[in-house]
């Protein structure tokens, strides 16, 4: 939905006659949005049109002086592979259907069908070359391994290679009109993803965001498509909803997990209908707006319980990026440490304090369960409080300690570590260990091992010296 036109490529209409091409301009305009319409009524001119734009698709009608559809549904094949045709005759004949489908058009109807039927085999052939597209565009980017524009991406701190995958795969889905579904822990970075998102969609609109967590089916109707004056008890003033504020932009509908059964229907119905009808009103609305949606929450788990609407879910994930947990990508702590500890001190008036070596030791122990915006929280509170030199450990070790890797909730299959030993280890054998990893997980670093194995530092450190 870049810009005003859509699909992204264009659509021609060729027929002699100039009343029934007007009628399915409107027609395709009005009932399904699409806007990258072109009209040619003389066949001669079809192949030179096609030559001189970016079109995906051509209706062609078979009965025409001069040059006949079927004639053109060959030369198009011939010359122009990629573009897709559909054959709309004034003609019911199955014959004449089989012989140009076997030329390659893609669908075959007949002038007296009904409006929607038209208009659903026009949607469908768009969807089928737009996933064609991002099907190659993803293929040159995974092949050319690179950004087109890397600035969009630049407010990420990250060198890890899953997350630069995602942002390929940002970058190959931006024009697409389907939404995307951005989930990740909490603060991973879906919002500043969403962000970047529409900054490569190149829509001239705003990003308008809206966080849906917690908001009742009326709240969510009135924000998302607004009222008209009346509409309710207290609704002085019309409105614009949400929807309508983010025209030519994105709308990004955060915490989407949350929303409640009857709102996702209301949004199944907006993407499925590209429509809606603002509180009060009986003249719908099109959606102009990109949707991006995010969650932290689990929506495969939550459409197995029941809480989230299947056709919903599986709408929604057409397009689907991940963002893994910062402890899953811990090559970006210390990187990440250092632009925080920059960023601070910039924000703060400082001279940026140099880290201690044992800081980024104790940060790779620890599984940040607020991921990313825990660590930078936890830089400017230990910016904030610094004076000058190196900066103090305390913040992060009173933030972190009771929490540390050591103590976090176990995952299940970790829960029991004995489970497959078929002989328990002795009291002495699994205290030694333990120290030995832990040891080995601190990088040798006896404060931070024995804050891992819950004892003081010099407890460990007379184990250590009775083991030599
Ligand atoms: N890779 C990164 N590099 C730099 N800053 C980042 C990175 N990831 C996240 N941040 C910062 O961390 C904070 C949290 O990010 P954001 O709000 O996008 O997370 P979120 O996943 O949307 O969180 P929530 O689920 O709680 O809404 C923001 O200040 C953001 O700028």
């Amino acid at each position: 939905m870049s810009g005003t036109l859509f699909p992204a490529f264009g659509i021609l209409l060729v027929d002699d006659e100039p009343a029934w091409l007007r009628s399915v301009s409107l027609t395709l305009e009005r009932s399904a949005g699409i806007t990258n319409i072109r009209s040619c009524s003389d066949s001669r001119q079809v192949m030179e049109t096609l030559a001189g734009g970016d079109f995906g698709l051509v209706l062609l009608d078979l009965t025409m002086p001069h040059l006949s559809g079927e004639e053109l549904l060959t030369l198009i094949a011939e010359q122009y592979p990629e573009i897709t045709c559909i054959v709309i005759s004034g003609l019911n004949q199955v014959a004449t259907a089989v012989n140009c489908i076997k030329k390659g058009a893609f669908d075959y109807f007949v002038k007296t069908v009904e409006e929607d039927r038209l208009v659903g085999g026009v949607l469908r052939a768009i969807r089928m070359l737009e996933l064609e597209r991002e099907n190659r565009e993803m293929h040159s980017r995974l092949l050319s391994g690179g950004l087109r524009r890397p600035e969009l991406f630049s407010p990420f701190v990250t060198a890890d290679p899953a997350m630069l995958t995602q942002f390929a795969y940002i970058e190959a889905v931006a024009k697409s009109p389907q939404p995307l579904l951005i989930t990740g822990e909490s603060g991973t970075g879906k919002e500043l993803l969403a962000r970047a998102a529409h900054g490569a969609s190149g829509c001239k609109g705003p990003l308008v965001a809206v966080n849906v967590a917690g908001l009742d089916d009326t709240v969510f109707s009135d924000t998302l498509f607004g009222h008209q004056r009346g509409a309710y008890t207290g609704a002085d003033q019309p409105r614009k909803g949400m929807i309508e504020e983010a025209a030519d932009g994105t709308l990004f509908l955060d915490e989407i997990g949350d929303l409640g059964i009857a709102s996702q229907v209301k949004l199944l119905r907006l993407l499925q209908e590209g429509e809606y009808y603002p509180l009060g009103s009986d003249r719908p609305k099109r959606l102009r707006a990109r949707v991006i949606v995010a969650t932290h929450a689990d929506l495969a788990a939550k459409e197995a319980s029941g809480q989230f609407r299947r056709d919903l879910y599986y709408r929604l994930k057409t397009h689907q990026v991940r963002i893994p947990a910062l402890r899953d990508r811990r090559c970006d702590i210390p990187l990440l440490l250092e632009h925080f500890l920059a960023e601070a001190a910039r924000a703060l008036g400082k001279k940026k304090p140099t880290a201690p070596r044992e800081l980024s030791q104790l940060l790779a122990t620890y599984s940040f369960p607020g991921n990313v915006r825990e660590l930078k929280a936890l830089v400017y509170d230990a910016v904030s409080l610094h004076g000058s030199g190196v900066l103090s450990m305390e913040r992060f070790i009173s933030a972190i300690g009771p929490r540390s890797a050591a103590t976090a909730a176990p995952s299940p299959e970790r829960r029991n570590p004995f489970l497959c030993c078929e002989r328990l280890p002795t009291f002495s054998e699994a205290a030694e260990l333990l120290v030995s990893e832990a040891m080995q997980r601190s990088n040798g670093n006896q404060t931070i091992a024995a804050r891992l194995l819950g004892i003081s530092q010099p407890a460990l450190s007379k184990r250590l010296k009775q083991r030599d």
